[in-house]
């Protein structure tokens, strides 16, 4: 049950996408038959979003893309539309199916250089979808800078033109669509930014594609949904005790930079955590007991005194770098907490602390999910784009690589879950799993947004979820905490939201 929910979620790549369409034709289902479901789901959408949209234009690319526009031009011809179709490539050049959808479309056809987006009160975009080689140039890429530049509404066909499905990235330039209706499964170029804005609002058509194909082809990649992690998560018992739900630590810094762990251990509480205890340097404890009322506070001054702490094994998930100060300490903590068995939440200064030697942090994860012996990553990266930089500096400046890519590179050389944040944070883990997260409103970006996550993901690894499952639960818990509370939000909302969230979870499904 959870796994085929979690396949709603998949993002597939072009190879799978195209594995699932061969297996669909091969299971008896023939290509035609694909693309004139696909534009019926074209004119659906059109003939729903935009009733009083008469003059349409149809962009016929040179592929499927443009056969899935010449389809779609057919039935909302016969629907009663002023269709008018531009084609890149005159139809007798067509191939395959694309060419057979070209022959069974009988209404006005011209060349796109005689295109104008000022004629018409919506343009259909069939240029480029799955099979986009280049960046766009030329010819096109003009007449996509002057449709953007109009004010006609664009419905894209599975892609807006321009925009790679793999990464979202922008190759040359790119249509911005207000919807985009694409088939079967989204791509990680609908989630990825650019791609997600050019996309406006996205349609998922089921045009017949056998959905058992998923399980041959295995994808790795999802969107971050409860399907993907709620099974995992634990539920508070009736019969339970507090210790049954972890014992989480947050490290504070030095007194007058003690805000943003309190955050973080708040929002540990907030999200469950059994306990949480507060470790704080001897000169911020007095400041740390004035503000602290569920969360407990002890001193841990040094290495010994943590190594002290470290005795009770109870103390199982730890937050080391909101507001913690970069430097030799942060490191040596980092390190001493692995060692001991606590899986860690590193984030802020906690991963600048490592940026002359990330192979030290490297090793010491590599040991600490050695130790386990259940191949459990022990340690869960949260760095922003900067951060990233400083301890995966190659893997952030290669060229080609997208945000998708750069987390999964990064999380298998870390030997950690590695939460890559922004408005389309991706989750990846050793393994090659990852999904992008989807949830969140602009007000996000503010100022201790990320000391709250530390302390969420540190709650789900208290409670025993695994650290994949725990980081991208936290992500989405977060991202929604921030969309029940809506405009003006600080990060201090955040925690009072977590209850709201969780009403949420319990009530839907996937
Ligand atoms: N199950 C499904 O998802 C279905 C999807 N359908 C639709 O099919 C397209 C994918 O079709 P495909 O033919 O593979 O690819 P495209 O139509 O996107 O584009 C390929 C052609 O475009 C040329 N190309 C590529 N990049 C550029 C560029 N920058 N400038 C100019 N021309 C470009 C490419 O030329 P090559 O020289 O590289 O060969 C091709 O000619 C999918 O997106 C859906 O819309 C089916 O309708 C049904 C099932
Ligand atoms: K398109």
């Amino acid at each position: 049950m959870a796994q085929n929910q979690a396949m709603d979620a998949a993002l597939l790549t072009l190879a799978e996408m195209g594995e699932a369409d061969r297996l669909t034709i091969a299971a008896g289902t023939p290509g035609i038959v694909l693309m004139e479901r696909a534009a019926e789901a074209i004119a659906e959408t059109v003939l729903a979003r935009y009733p009083g949209a008469e003059r349409v234009a149809c962009l016929a690319g040179p592929g499927n893309n443009g056969g899935d526009a010449y389809a779609a031009a057919a039935i909302l011809l016969r629907a009663g539309r002023e269709v008018r179709l531009f084609h890149l490539v005159p139809p007798e050049k067509l191939q395959g199916d694309a060419a057979n959808a070209a022959a069974a479309y009988d209404g006005p056809a011209e060349p796109l250089a005689a295109f104008d987006a000022q004629s018409f009160d919506l343009v259909i975009d069939g240029l480029f979808g799955a099979g986009l080689a280049r960046p766009l140039e030329g010819e096109v890429a003009e007449l996509v800078e002057r449709l953007n530049a109009a004010a006609t509404p664009v419905v894209a066909i599975d892609l807006p033109s321009g925009i790679s499905g793999a990464s979202g990235a922008v190759l040359g330039t790119a249509v911005e669509a207000e919807a985009t209706v694409t088939f079967f499964r989204r791509k990680p170029g609908h989630l990825l930014e650019p791609g997600r804005s050019h996309c406006g609002a996205v349609a998922v058509s089921d045009i017949g594609v056998l959905s058992t194909a998923l399980e041959t082809i295995a994808p790795k990649c999802f969107e971050n949904r409860p399907a993907l992690w709620r099974h995992r998560l634990a539920v508070p018992s009736d019969a339970g005790h507090k210790y049954d739900r972890g014992h989480a630590v947050v490290f504070s810094g030095p007194a007058s930079r003690t805000g943003a762990a309190r955050l973080a251990a708040t929002a540990a509480l907030r999200a469950g955590a059994g306990l949480v205890t507060m470790f704080s340097p001897a000169g911020a404890v007095l400041v740390n007991a004035a503000h602290l009322t569920a969360v407990m506070l002890k001193r841990c001054e040094d290495t010994d005194e943590l190594a002290s702490h470290l005795g009770d094994t109870r103390l199982n998930a730890f937050v080391l770098g909101p507001g913690f100060g970069a430097g030799e300490t942060a490191r040596a903590y980092a390190e001493a907490v692995l060692a001991a068995g606590g899986r860690l939440v590193l984030d802020a200064d906690g991963i600048s602390s490592f940026k002359d030697d990330p192979e030290a942090l490297f090793a010491a994860a590599r040991a600490a999910s050695e130790a386990r012996g259940d191949s459990e990553p022990a340690l869960v990266l949260t760095p922003h784009s900067g951060e990233f930089k400083r301890l995966f500096p190659d893997i952030a400046s290669a060229e080609g690589l997208s945000k998708l890519d750069q987390a999964r590179l990064a999380a298998e050389r870390a030997c950690a879950v590695v939460v890559l944040k922004g408005r389309d944070t991706v989750i990846a883990a050793p393994d090659g799993r990852a999904a992008i997260n989807a949830t969140g409103t602009p007000w996000l970006a503010t100022a201790g947004s990320g000391d709250v996550l530390s302390g969420i993901v540190a709650a789900q690894l208290a409670q025993g979820t695994p650290s994949f499952e725990a980081a991208a639960a936290a992500v989405w818990m977060h991202g929604k905490a921030a969309e029940a509370f809506g405009a003006g939000l600080i990060a201090e909302d955040l925690p009072g939201m977590l209850p709201k969230v969780f009403a949420g979870l319990e009530a839907t499904g996937p």
